[in-house]
């Protein structure tokens, strides 16, 4: 059967995206004849100004309409998915409360809309709420499913990784994906709040693993991070911790600028104007910490390009739009620290790795060149509150998300700055601090284990 044919009942039925008039349709979703057209005609004239349909003028005829690229994505698939439980998700009615109240963020942003009208914020929240926690999760998996298959379509950043986990990885979907592309990952876990991983169905290679991102979470070689949350009330240490676990990563950022665009016309029928429309963020957190020589070499410039044109094909797959001509930004607001040398390519090999290395397991060389591993251990990891390092107590409360990002990712940067010299005992390091103090506050032994490298990249891309 092609593409654009289904069965219905014993006969094959042709989805020709014929024009229909408000009448027609209704007599397909409602075949009792009840309903109101011209209801039903008000709000496609609504959905068509948000691109989800077309309207077709005929001659002295009615408006017809016929669905579109958008429309086409709000469908579920072979697979099931779809972007509707993402809109679905963004409208309930516990998400919809808090509108009245957004104009209080203004006044008074210590405590999000969400809080005041709920009393905890969103995840907290949707953990209590079967249903929700099911609709996020769906939600997820319709967003990420064609975006994962778009970038791994190319992308080959997990050489040398054994051991994965995904944090906040919601059903396990990305690694899933991942894991089925890359199959030298041996392990897979999928880190998530327990109430969410509680109803993740099971995945072959992958433990779905409950807890707080920002309490603990498990030692593998690498962490993946897809679109995590980086809530007002974590503080900056907090934060930090959680993603200095593992070893390098790099984060990018992606957003639709123009107005006019497709992307943006989408987002906003998705969400229906009521949501906050102008920015769409990806934020995608590599290791590669493996490639401790390459790293000044042009592998990193080039894995970074092929991330970059995976990730805005996976944008263009999502939205159907991959014939439409891109062009990529980079903008210098945050700036790529600045490589140290050699030394700072601080190697972990795992001991306790036991899968059948392949062609794109870690060389003997590498090995050769690692420094040893201090003291990793593999399960959940505990932190206690005085290992936390001080990276000023400015409230973040208010800011966006990109800003929170970047403040985080320099302190990731200094933090890692300080924990390259302590490990290392560079002469050409700079500490900010110097002395017993310094050293006491910072622990850099727990730095120096945890944290290899930081690579801040951000891209805007505009259709
Ligand atoms: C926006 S979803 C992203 C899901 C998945 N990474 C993806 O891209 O499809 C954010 C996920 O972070 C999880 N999360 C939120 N707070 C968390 C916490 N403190 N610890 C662990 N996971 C958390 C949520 O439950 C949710 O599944």
């Amino acid at each position: 059967m092609e593409d654009n044919e289904c069965r219905d009942g014993r006969k094959k039925v042709r989805l020709a995206n014929t024009p229909l008039s408000a009448s027609q349709i209704l007599t397909h979703i409602l075949p009792s004849g009840s309903g109101d057209a011209e209801n039903l005609q008000r709000i496609l004239r609504l959905l068509t100004s948000y691109g989800v349909f077309s309207e077709h003028r005929e001659f002295g005829g009615q408006m017809k309409y016929s669905i579109t690229e958008i429309g086409k994505s709000l469908v579920t698939d072979a697979e099931g998915l779809s972007y509707a439980p993402y809109v679905l998700q963004h409208h309930q009615d516990a998400l919809m409360s808090m509108w009245p109240l957004v104009y209080e963020a203004v006044l008074d942003p210590t405590i999000e809309p969400l809080v005041k009208v709920h009393g905890k914020p969103a995840y907290s929240y949707y953990g209590k709420m079967p249903e929700m926690n099911g609709l996020m999760r769906k939600a997820m998996s319709g967003v990420s499913v064609p975006f994962m298959t778009s970038v791994l379509d190319g992308y080959n950043g997990f050489k040398g990784v054994k051991r994965l986990v995904e944090v906040g990885g919601s059903a396990g979907d990305c690694l899933r994906m991942i894991l089925q592309k890359h199959r030298f990952i041996c392990e897979g876990m999928n880190f998530d709040l327990p109430e969410v991983v509680g109803e993740a169905p099971s995945i072959p290679g992958v433990t779905h693993i409950g807890g707080d991102m920002f309490k603990s979470i498990p030692a593998t070689d690498a962490i993946f991070m897809k679109w995590p949350v980086l809530p007002d009330d974590s503080n900056e240490s907090q934060r930090t911790r959680a993603l200095l676990e593992g070893d390098i990563f790099v984060m990018t950022i992606y957003r639709a600028k123009d107005d006019n665009s497709e992307m943006k016309i989408l987002i906003k029928a998705f969400l229906m104007r009521k949501i906050l429309t102008s920015i769409y963020e990806i934020i995608v957190f590599r290791w590669v910490g493996h490639r401790r020589k390459s790293f000044q070499s042009t592998n990193l410039v080039s894995d970074i390009q092929v991330l970059v044109e995976k990730l805005v094909e996976g944008l263009l797959a999502v939205y159907h739009q991959r014939q439409k001509q891109i062009s990529v930004f980079v903008e210098d607001e945050v700036k790529t620290p600045e490589f140290p040398d050699e030394v700072g390519f601080i190697f972990s090999p795992r001991k306790a790795s036991t899968c059948t290395s392949d062609e794109e397991a870690i060389s003997a060389n590498e090995k050769a060149n690692a420094l040893p591993e201090f003291s990793l251990t593999h399960g959940i990891k505990t932190f206690h509150k005085d290992g936390f390092h001080d990276f000023g107590s400015a409230r973040l409360d208010g800011e966006n998300t990109w800003s929170v990002v970047s403040k985080e990712a320099k302190a990731l940067v200094h933090l890692n700055e300080n924990a390259l010299c302590s490990s290392s005992s560079q002469p050409t390091c700079k500490a900010n601090k110097s002395g017993k103090d310094a050293q006491k506050s910072r622990s850099p032994k727990l730095i120096a284990v945890s944290c290899k490298n930081v690579y801040i990249w951000k891209l805007d891309f505009t259709f």
